[in-house]
């Protein structure tokens, strides 16, 4: 099967092709979606950052317009890019995660982190360029680690203050220099909930760009320990019987995933499938 979306780094002096056009607000929108004929819109009274060409959508080009503020043309209005994950065709919330990356980078990297000069994109590869000091600056992606532990048929959920109402989730975290995926996980568990783990398991990976986090998922036993939430960061944490979980992350979650194919292994049910 053909993917409808594909990134590529379009050149932005050609005419044609869809457009995205994204704020702090979110993504516009209109009746007929998220995606705008390109010429009609950088018409439209819009306060363009930059631009960018990210890709191809039923093999028809895309471009980013990055704006900089949300005056939103008439009959249209801003959609955020979780409410895209959440509900809503898949392959639309592939390519828009995308685009928020590449804004998102494009952005916060207008000026050169290490002389202050002004930067500007490299033809054909996905880098901003300074001048004055040959710096290349690629977009940031974040390695976190996600693990379900579990012991026999409970699993450990838990509750950062930020969720909605609830929800419960596996723990995660970002990797930091020096680490492995491993022992950032040893030392997240560790942290969040002083448990100790064994017989890690890699599970798979999902790109979560909120802003810009690769999850890298794992199952773990638990070792030992006793849960102790962590001060400030975790809300609520306890073992809970997969026939008698709290609300769960989102579908589309690498989380949910996780929890999902342990309950199906244990219960004997067909495995889900990471949606990626
Ligand atoms: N797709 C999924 O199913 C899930 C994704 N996530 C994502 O995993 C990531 C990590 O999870 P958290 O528990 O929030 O992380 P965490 O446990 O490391 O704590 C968050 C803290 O890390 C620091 N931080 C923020 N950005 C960072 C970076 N780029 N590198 C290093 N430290 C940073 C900040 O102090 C922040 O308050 C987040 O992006 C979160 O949205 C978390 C749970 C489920
Ligand atoms: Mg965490
Ligand atoms: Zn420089």
């Amino acid at each position: 099967m053909s993917e409808r979306w594909t990134t590529a780094v379009l050149d932005t002096a050609q005419p044609g092709g869809w457009a995205v056009a994204r704020s702090s607000q979110g993504f516009l929108c209109n009746a007929q979606g998220v995606l705008f004929e390109r010429d009609w819109l950088r018409q439209q009274p819009i306060d363009v950052l930059t631009e960018h060409g990210i890709g191809h959508f039923d093999g028809r080009p895309v471009y980013l317009l990055e704006l900089r503020s949300p005056d939103a043309p008439d009959g249209c209005h801003w959609q955020g890019l979780r409410q895209f994950m959440l509900e809503g065709d898949f392959q639309v919330y592939r390519m828009l995660g995308y685009a928020a990356q590449i804004g998102t980078w494009a952005r916060e990297h207008r000026f050169c982190g290490s002389c202050g000069g002004p930067t500007l994109q490299v033809p054909g590869e996905r880098a901003m360029h300074c001048a004055r000091c040959e710096l290349r600056s690629y977009p940031r992606i974040s390695p976190s680690m996600i693990v379900l532990v579990t012991r026999g048929d409970e699993v450990l959920l838990a509750r950062s203050p930020r969720f909605v109402p609830g929800v419960y989730s596996t723990l995660a975290g970002f990797a930091e220099p020096g680490e492995s995926a491993e022992d950032c996980l040893r030392r997240e568990v560790m942290e969040e909930v002083q448990v100790s783990v064994r017989n890690i398991q890699y599970i798979g990976s999902q790109c979560w760009p909120f802003p810009h986090s690769m999850m890298l998922g794992f199952h773990a036993e638990y070792a030992a320990g006793e849960i102790v939430p962590q001060l400030d960061e975790i809300e609520d944490a306890q073992w809970f019987r997969i026939d008698a979980l709290p609300a769960l992350p989102a579908g589309r979650s690498i989380a949910r995933h996780l929890i999902d194919l342990y309950v199906g292994r244990r219960s004997g049910l067909p495995e889900p499938v990471l949606p990626g």
